[in-house]
């Protein structure tokens, strides 16, 4: 069937029985409204010093059969596995991955796992979970004896996965329930599935191919339990591929996307592992069985193992900007190239051109800005976070990092399932055939908020971490957080400030939009102390003062925190472009300028109680609209040049030569089916004839 479609799809121009569709130029003579930006400039300073290693990554996949999405649109799910399977070799090993390499620049591999999401998240997933998660938990709590599995995984003798969550326990890793019981005996551990709740699940590549895990369990030692350790762990013989003696394997099935993974589930029945498995950097058992840890804290200890996987959600915020940066192609160019209605006795408009297309869709572009340059300052500071850490497991720097990791992961995730849901349905029904991608790329991105962290936990550890370091103001020490440095704790004076603005020219000033997410954190700050006071008041549960002071208050925290640091990191970009091209750097501009007034305007209640006037209120409602239609032409040339190849985005109306109409005719009618009759005729045909 799918060979009869790709040779339909050759001959489908002949055969056609659709009416000739002539070259549609309406895309290209939109793109021409504008002069052409640095688009190279853009390119190499968006995408960093990566940009080279993505062209050569992005050839590599292009060169190779195994790269074109349209033959992965509808794949059984065990084809779709095994194409997965089959694309990870075939980049792997011909870009060169190692464990030296990666010790030497750790960035190295996520650029590769970062360029085939481009293609497919799937990929670049199994890669993570299976290399990246599998090995740098043993790298930052195992021990020397430990590194020879590092290199087997990296050499794929191993196949890696990281087995935290059961079926009853998913953000809560604290309660995890699998034991891992000490028998001193024989110096070994005995992992147990004492319930049906703590069978591992939904674990990646454990379904079909992981042959190791890092299992999180409880550590008992002398009936008392330690809290969660890792145990680096075979779950499948390497030879024979079947589960270990006291190990049961299933596969989780179907999920809504990203089927390329093999996500599984694990129960352990007395299954004994020698005492190495233990990843015994921060805990250990002497010789003579008694349990020692340089981490007192059960809770800070668990903190510190979980730290170790951060690679993880820098390559979620990756993730969240590539689904972003698809679908916006596809949405922006279809904007421009589909006409609806018009003005009497003229051409029909293009959507672009109307004031509440462009309103729907440009500020998402801007945070598509806004989330790639936050992952550009996480990936900064990632490696001299990561070796101040090696030192000092519990430093302030680690904290912070992922305090920032935190709200970023969730904001990225916010914004680009709402960009995603956006583009979506403004392309109407064309966008919801699957051939548009939109579907697929909706599907993917939806797993963003959930895992590697949960949106809402990972937005109350931010806010716990800013709190903390609010309250170590309060007894006279000074602020070192560089993201912090304007915190004012001091809510009355915070009430008299008045933003200085009179029209759209004032409102467009930099530092006067820097200053005004400054006071949004410290306002949601402010709030929260207040309602936290206030529900000290009303509970006697510290859990409870908590859990009521989230919503309005502590969520806000993080995502305020993380607005400002995108804000400052999307203005150092535009400085960045400045020294390179004025021209491309001015149009930039206008994206910082729209990231920081629509986010302004979302919450013009924040400002509305001190900051501004309705008339304020009224210039930043106007100025929005007018930073939309002052992008709305050049957008096309802004996401031409940061998007992916057509082959990537495997979207018939998404592509660069914005021959929607044609291609989607071209690839309906490439589908053996589309002109047959339903098999299931007969049973039509007996319904029809049913009397009443
Ligand atoms: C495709 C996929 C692959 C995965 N791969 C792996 C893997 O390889 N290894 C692994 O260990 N895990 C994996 N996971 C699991 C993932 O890490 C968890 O799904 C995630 O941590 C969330 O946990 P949960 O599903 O138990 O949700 P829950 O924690 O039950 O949360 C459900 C809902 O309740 C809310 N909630 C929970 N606690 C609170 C609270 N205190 N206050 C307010 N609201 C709350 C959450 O916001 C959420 O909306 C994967 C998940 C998916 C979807």
């Amino acid at each position: 069937m799918r060979e009869q479609r790709r040779l339909n799809l050759i001959n489908s121009h002949l055969l056609s029985r659709f009416p000739a569709l002539p070259f549609d130029d309406s895309l290209s003579k939109y793109r021409e409204r504008t002069e052409n930006i640095n688009s190279d400039v853009l390119f190499h300073t968006y995408f960093i010093n990566w940009s080279h290693s993505l062209l050569r990554i992005r050839s590599m996949m292009l060169q190779s059969p195994l790269f074109n999405k349209y033959n992965d649109i509808d794949l059984p799910l065990e084809t779709r596995r095994l194409r997965c399977i089959e694309q990870i070799a075939a980049l792997y090993f011909q870009y060169g991955i190692n464990l030296q390499k990666d010790l030497e620049d750790p960035h190295r591999i996520a650029q590769l796992f970062h360029s085939v999401g481009e293609y497919d998240l799937a990929i670049s997933t199994k890669l993570t979970v299976t290399l990246f998660l599998y090995a740098d938990t043993i790298r930052s709590v195992g021990t020397a004896k430990h590194l020879p599995l590092v290199e087997r995984v990296f050499d794929m003798k191993d196949v890696g996965s990281i087995s935290m969550t059961e079926m009853g326990h998913g953000s809560n890793v604290p309660n995890v329930e699998t034991t891992a019981t000490y028998d001193h005996s024989t110096r070994e551990f005995i992992i147990n599935t004492p319930t049906a709740t703590s069978a591992k699940w939904i674990i990646g590549g454990v379904g079909k191919t992981s042959n190791m895990t890092a299992l999180f369990a409880r550590l008992i030692v002398d009936s008392v339990d330690r809290g969660v350790h890792v145990f680096a762990i075979k779950i499948r013989d390497n030879d024979t591929h079947e589960p270990m003696p006291g190990v049961t394997i299933g596969d989780c099935g179907l999920k809504i996307a990203l089927n390329g993974i093999d996500n599984g589930f694990l129960i352990f029945k007395n299954y004994r592992v020698p005492y190495d498995t233990l990843l015994d950097k921060l805990s250990s058992i002497s010789p003579d069985g008694k349990f020692k840890s340089s981490i007192k804290s059960k809770e800070k200890r668990l903190g510190i193992i979980i730290s170790g996987i951060i690679r993880g959600r820098i390559s979620v915020i990756g993730g969240c900007e590539i689904h972003m940066r698809k679908a916006l192609t596809i949405a922006l160019r279809y904007g421009a190239l589909r006409k609806q209605f018009g003005k009497k006795d003229s051409p029909e408009t293009s959507l672009l051109d109307y004031q509440i297309h462009q309103s729907r869709l440009l500020p998402h572009l801007a945070k598509l800005f806004a989330i790639r340059t936050g992952m550009i300052y996480v990936m900064e500071l990632y490696n001299p976070v990561k070796a101040k850490a090696e030192v000092d497991p519990e430093c302030n720097e680690l904290n912070e990092y992922h305090a920032i990791l935190s709200c970023l992961k969730s904001l990225g995730s916010i914004y680009a399932t709402s960009a995603v849901q956006d583009c979506r349905e403004t392309c109407g029904g064309h966008g919801f055939l699957a051939c548009s991608a939109l579907g697929n790329i909706r599907n993917e991105q939806d797993c963003h908020p959930t895992w590697e962290g949960d949106n809402i936990i990972l937005l109350q550890q931010c806010g716990k971490v800013i709190l903390k370091q609010v309250q170590h103001t309060f007894k006279g020490e000074k602020i070192k957080n560089p993201n912090l440095l304007y915190l004012d704790v001091d809510f009355e004076h915070l009430k008299t400030y008045k933003a200085h603005f009179e029209n759209r020219e004032t409102l467009l000033n930099q530092r006067l939009l820097i200053e005004l997410m400054e006071y949004k954190v410290n306002y949601v700050i402010n709030q929260s102390l207040v309602a936290l006071r206030d529900n000290a008041a009303v509970y006697s549960d510290v859990m409870d003062v908590w859990n009521n002071t989230q919503v309005h208050y502590i969520q806000e925290i993080g995502k305020a925190y993380g607005e400002y640091i995108c804000t400052m990191q999307l203005w150092k970009f535009v400085q960045t472009l400045a020294e390179k091209c004025q021209k491309t750097a001015n149009i930039v501009k206008n994206i910082f300028y729209l990231y920081v007034v629509e986010r302004i305007e979302k919450q013009l209640g924040i400002y509305l109680e001190h900051a501004f006037n309705a008339a304020q209120a009224k210039i930043v409602r106007d100025t929005e609209l007018f930073l939309c239609q002052e992008l709305r032409d050049i957008s096309i040339r802004i996401i031409d040049a940061i998007t992916v190849p057509d082959q990537f985005l495997g979207s018939v109306i998404g592509e660069a030569d914005g021959q929607a109409y044609a291609k989607i005719v071209r690839y309906v009618e490439s589908d053996p089916t589309t002109y047959s009759k339903p098999e299931w005729l007969p049973i039509l045909k007996k319904i029809k004839s049913t009397k009443a």
